[in-house]
C-alpha cells in the first residue's frame, strides 16, 4: 500500500485570513529552489543565497516539491499534538530539556520566562527526525510514518540542496555542509510542531507585545512552512524590526548559530521575534511547522579555513581554538538555559553566557 492509501483520517485544520494590515514587511529574496537541479542552476542560485545570508539573513523557497495539498495535510497533522490530546497525556509526553539538554515531546505553555514575571503561551510538539526515539501521544502514533515523510522532504529536498548553494557561496566542494548533516548519523535535526495561543491584555502590556523574545536559532538551518498569521520579526542589519510577509505553499529559511560559526560570521545567524499579531488576526491561534537542522553532534563549529572566500573577506571567531564547542555542545547549553536561565539586563538586550559565548536575548 502506499502511504496515500493508508492515510488515517485527521481532522481538517482551517488557516485564518491573511491580514489587510498595512505592516512595515522585510523584503526578502525568494529562491526557485526547482533550479538547483543543474550545476549551472546552483551557481545562479548560489548568488542569491549568499546575498541574502550576508545580509538580512532571511530567504523564501518555492518549487521545493511540496504540492499545496501536502502542505495543507501537514498543517492538519501540526494541529494534533495541541488540539486533539488531552492535557493529562501533554504532561505525560513533556520534554525534559532543562535535564538532558534536548527538545523531543512537549515544551509546555508557561515554561518560558518573557518579561515582568509573564510565562509564554505557547506550546511546542517536538520530533526527533528518528520518530522511534521516544514514544508519542497516541494521536499522534498513526501520523508517524507521515512525519517521517515529512522530515525527509526536508531533509533532502530542501536542506542539502540549500547546504549545497551555501558551500558554493563559499567556493568550497558543493557537499561540504551536506556531509556533516547525515540524516542517519547521531544529532538532534528534528520536526517541530507550534502553536502560539493568544494572551490576556495585561500579558500583553507587561511584554510590550512581545510573544517570544529576540534570539537566534542555535542549529544551522530553520525551515520555516509559511503560515498566514503575522507575527514573526526579523532584525535588520540597520536595527529595525520588519514584518515577515506569508507566502502560500513557500518556506522561510534562516541560518543558526552554528551556520555563522562553521562559516567564520560570514552568513548571519539573524536575530528574529515573535510577536502579536495586528489587529484583524489577534483572536486566532497561530500554528507552525517546521524542520530545524543541526550539524552531525560530533562536529566541531569551527570556521572552514579552507574557503577561499574566507581567506579573502576575513573570519570572525567566536571561540578560542581550543574552545570550539561541538555541535552537541553547543545545542546543549543553549536548549537547557533558553528561558530558564538569570539574565542580566542592559537596556533593550538581555545578556547570559553559554559555554564561553555571549548569548543575547532582545526585546
Ligand atoms: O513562530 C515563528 O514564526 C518563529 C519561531 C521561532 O523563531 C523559533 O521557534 O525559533
Ligand atoms: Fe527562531
Amino acid at each position: 500500500m502506499t502511504l496515500e492509501q493508508q492515510r488515517p483520517e485527521v481532522p481538517s485544520y482551517t488557516q485564518p485570513p491573511p491580514s489587510t494590515t498595512d505592516l512595515d514587511y522585510a523584503e526578502l529574496p525568494i529562491i526557485d529552489l526547482s533550479k538547483a537541479i543543474t550545476p549551472e542552476g546552483r551557481v545562479e542560485l548560489a548568488k542569491l543565497v549568499t546575498e541574502a545570508m550576508t545580509n538580512q539573513g532571511f530567504f523564501y523557497v518555492v518549487n521545493h516539491g511540496y504540492p499545496p495539498e501536502q502542505t495543507k495535510r501537514i498543517f492538519d497533522i501540526a494541529n494534533v499534538p495541541f488540539e486533539h490530546v488531552p492535557e493529562p497525556e501533554k504532561q505525560t509526553y513533556a520534554g525534559t530539556m532543562k535535564a538532558t539538554g534536548s527538545y523531543q515531546g512537549y515544551k509546555l505553555r508557561q515554561y518560558w520566562h518573557i518579561d515582568n514575571g509573564v510565562r509564554d503561551q505557547i506550546e511546542h510538539y517536538n520530533i526527533n527526525r528518528d520518530t522511534t526515539k521516544r514514544g508519542h501521544p497516541e494521536a499522534v502514533r498513526p501520523l508517524l510514518p507521515e512525519i517521517e515523510a515529512f522530515a525527509k522532504h526536508n531533509h533532502f529536498n530542501v536542506l542539502h540542496p540549500i547546504l549545497r548553494l551555501l558551500a558554493i557561496g563559499l567556493q568550497l566542494p558543493e557537499d561540504t555542509f551536506v556531509d556533516i548533516h547525515g540524516y542517519k548519523a547521531v544529532g538532534e535535526t528534528y520536526v517541530r510542531f507550534m502553536k502560539y495561543y493568544p494572551r490576556t491584555k495585561d500579558e500583553e502590556d507587561k511584554t510590550n507585545q512581545v510573544w517570544l523574545k529576540g534570539h537566534t536559532d542555535f542549529g544551522t538551518i530553520t525551515i520555516l512552512y509559511s503560515q498566514p498569521v503575522a507575527a514573526l520579526q526579523i532584525l535588520t542589519p540597520e536595527g529595525n524590526w520588519k514584518w515577515i510577509r506569508h507566502i502560500d505553499n513557500a518556506l522561510v529559511i534562516n541560518a543558526g548559530d552554528a551556520m555563522e560559526f562553521l562559516s567564520g560570521g560570514y552568513y548571519r545567524a539573524t536575530i528574529h521575534r515573535v510577536v502579536q499579531p495586528p489587529p484583524d488576526q489577534q483572536a486566532y491561534t497561530r500554528l507552525g511547522a517546521f524542520y530545524f537542522a543541526m550539524s552531525d553532534d560530533d562536529i566541531k563549529l569551527a570556521p572552514l579555513l579552507q574557503s577561499p572566500v574566507l581567506q579573502r573577506v576575513g573570519i570572525k571567531r567566536r571561540f578560542e581554538e581550543d574552545e570550539t564547542p561541538t555541535m552537541e555542545e553547543w545545542r546543549k547549553g543553549r536548549t537547557s538555559a533558553y528561558g530558564q536561565s538569570e539574565l542580566t539586563k542592559k537596556g533593550q538586550v538581555e545578556e547570559e553566557v553559554i559555554n564561553g559565548v555571549l548569548v543575547k536575548h532582545y526585546n
